[in-house]
């Protein structure tokens, strides 16, 4: 008989993983949060959130009911199952607790003497398995020789290091064979970066033969979250605390137009849409065609009518030509053509039977071509908008692209410096603009990221009140997280970088990782619209 044995000597196969930095990064994060509290953002990165939220699709079902059905199905599963909890201030929301860290015991090769079979995976799939996701074929990296299907095989994870040129790459080539001895590629750097132990579904070869597919399934892991993959489909939602709160400081009402500006994949869009009892509409817009059909399968899954979703560049959004704010350019129908396999070689005739040149024929195929192909763009339809008039929505929501230096589980954050930062700040203040411009006076613009950077936070509050005077904050409710960060920083000899006043502070909401309600770091600020003038 096998029995567990601790082959831990010296901590190697722990989990201790730090955050890497870049160091003005470092600095500038230090300055805003002071150097031991951001120590401790930067540590509590790296794990999960000790529970899954789940918001209940209360068009649908009800919480009680949702929580008697995950009761059954829980116990059914677990023999220890996970505890369920509510918050009385979020009524339509469900804390399903998980627990870690634990320290796993990895079983050692049968013969003594002979190393751990053992599987590295990429930085990003150890952050999926940490959020309780199985191992898939394309995150494995490296494998030990003559794993079999079945074996038990210790996970530890590849993460980014330097490279000469200045970026960034896990060093490993897919396939590499590991010996579990010192002369194994990255064998120093993956000292406390165990994520646990699993068991092969499939042999060496044939996780790097296989496209797709489980190749581990994580049967003793260093942080246990209950996964809901395909449970209550459509009537629950898997959504992060803080994006929740976002749905309802905007406080959409039954009737109203809203924007979504930045929707995929369809989180707050529907949860707003909920609130709003599925009366009104409800405008998504995302520039990628994918993330559009997710919002539109999403939003069938939870059976909402109200939502309306288009594929446009937010920073496109606004037209000052049109008069119907709704009209639609076109309709991209699915069409599946695979460039590769048309004969260029044939010369094709316009409906005028001019014969095409090569260079208009591909760029029709390209046109043509929504299948998987190049542009990876997945079938279906996907309405174009031509972009919507000015004040023409009665509240805006700005969920900005970001940094998400507050997502976690993170391990790895070196690749952002002082210079990408101040781009996104820059990208969000354009987007801020059209917000500004569609929302009609008297109406409501929300702010949200999930990011710890105050430059892409406070500084943009500080943007929107001293270029704009008709905002004003306006008080959150929910009002769950902390206060903003006030002061300023100098980032060079030219540029200080403004955050909030003293009297503003309490006025937007900043989710701590580190606060006990240990969400993912994350930022919302509210905005009324006074009677417009030109900025
Ligand atoms: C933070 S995510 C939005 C998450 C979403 N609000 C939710 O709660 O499910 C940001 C989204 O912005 C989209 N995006 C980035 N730049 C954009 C642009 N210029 N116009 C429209 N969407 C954009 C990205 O495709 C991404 O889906």
């Amino acid at each position: 008989m096998q029995v567990d044995v601790d082959v831990d000597a010296g901590g190697r196969y722990a989990f201790t993983p730090s955050l890497k930095w870049d160091p003005h990064v470092e600095a500038y994060f230090s300055h805003a949060y002071g150097a031991s509290h951001f120590s401790r953002v930067s540590s509590a990165l790296t794990r999960p959130s000790s529970y899954s939220s789940l918001r209940v699709n209360t068009l649908k079902t009800s919480t009680h009911l949702v929580h008697t059905k995950l009761l059954q199905l829980l116990r059914h599963q677990h023999q220890h199952p996970p505890l369920i909890s509510q918050n009385p201030a979020l009524p339509d929301v469900l804390y399903v607790w998980g627990t870690g860290p634990h320290h796993p015991s990895y079983h050692p090769h049968p013969r003594p003497a002979v190393p751990l079979k053992e599987v590295i995976v990429s930085r990003k799939c150890a952050e999926a398995v940490l959020r309780g996701a199985q191992i898939y074929v394309p995150g494995v990296m490296a494998c030990s020789a003559h794993v079999e299907k079945g074996d038990k095989v210790a996970v530890s994870v590849a993460i980014e290091k330097p490279t000469h040129t200045g970026g960034w790459t896990l060093g490993i080539t897919r396939g590499t064979v590991l010996h579990g001895t010192p002369s194994d590629i990255r064998y120093e750097d993956r000292h406390g970066l165990y994520i646990g132990e699993g068991v092969a579904f499939m042999s060496r070869t044939g996780i790097f033969r296989a496209k797709e597919g489980i190749a581990v399934e994580m049967t003793n892991r260093v942080y246990h979250l209950p996964s809901f993959n395909d449970v209550l489909e459509g009537e629950i939602f898997l959504q992060n605390l803080p994006s929740i709160v976002t749905a309802r400081v905007l406080d959409p009402q039954p009737g109203e137009k809203i924007l979504d500006m930045c929707a995929a994949p369809g989180g707050k869009t529907t949860a707003i849409a909920i609130l709003m009892k599925d009366k009104g509409e409800v405008i998504a817009l995302d520039r990628s065609h994918n993330k559009v059909m997710d919002i539109l399968k999403l939003a069938d899954e939870m059976e909402i009518k109200c939502i309306k979703a288009y594929k446009l560049d937010a920073l496109k959004s606004v037209n000052t030509s049109i008069t119907d704010e709704n009209e639609v350019k076109s309709e991209e129908q699915s069409v599946i053509v695979d460039e590769e396999c048309l004969d260029l070689t044939n010369l094709q005739k316009d409906e005028k039977g001019r014969y095409l040149s090569k260079a208009v024929m591909r760029k029709r195929m390209r046109q043509m071509r929504n299948g998987p192909g190049k542009n990876n763009s997945k079938g279906g339809k996907v309405a174009n908008s031509k972009g919507f008039a000015p004040n023409s929505f009665d509240r805006v929501l700005l969920d900005a692209p970001c940094s998400a230096l507050g997502l976690r589980p993170r391990l790895f954050a070196a690749e952002e410096t002082v210079d990408s930062l101040r781009r996104h700040g820059t990208y969000q203040r354009r987007m801020f603009d059209r917000a500004v411009q569609l929302v009609r006076p008297g109406g409501v613009i929300v702010y949200s990221t999930c990011t710890i950077n105050p430059g892409e936070n406070e500084a943009l509050v500080r943007y929107a009140l001293d270029t704009y005077g008709f905002l004003t904050l306006a008080p959150q409710s929910p009002k769950i997280g902390g206060p903003g960060i006030v002061g300023s920083y100098r980032i060079d000899e030219t540029h200080t970088e403004e955050w909030l006043k003293e009297s503003e502070a309490e006025l937007v909401q900043r989710f701590d990782p580190v606060s006990d309600m240990d969400t993912i770091g994350f930022f919302i600020a509210k905005f009324m619209v006074g009677m417009k003038r030109e900025a």
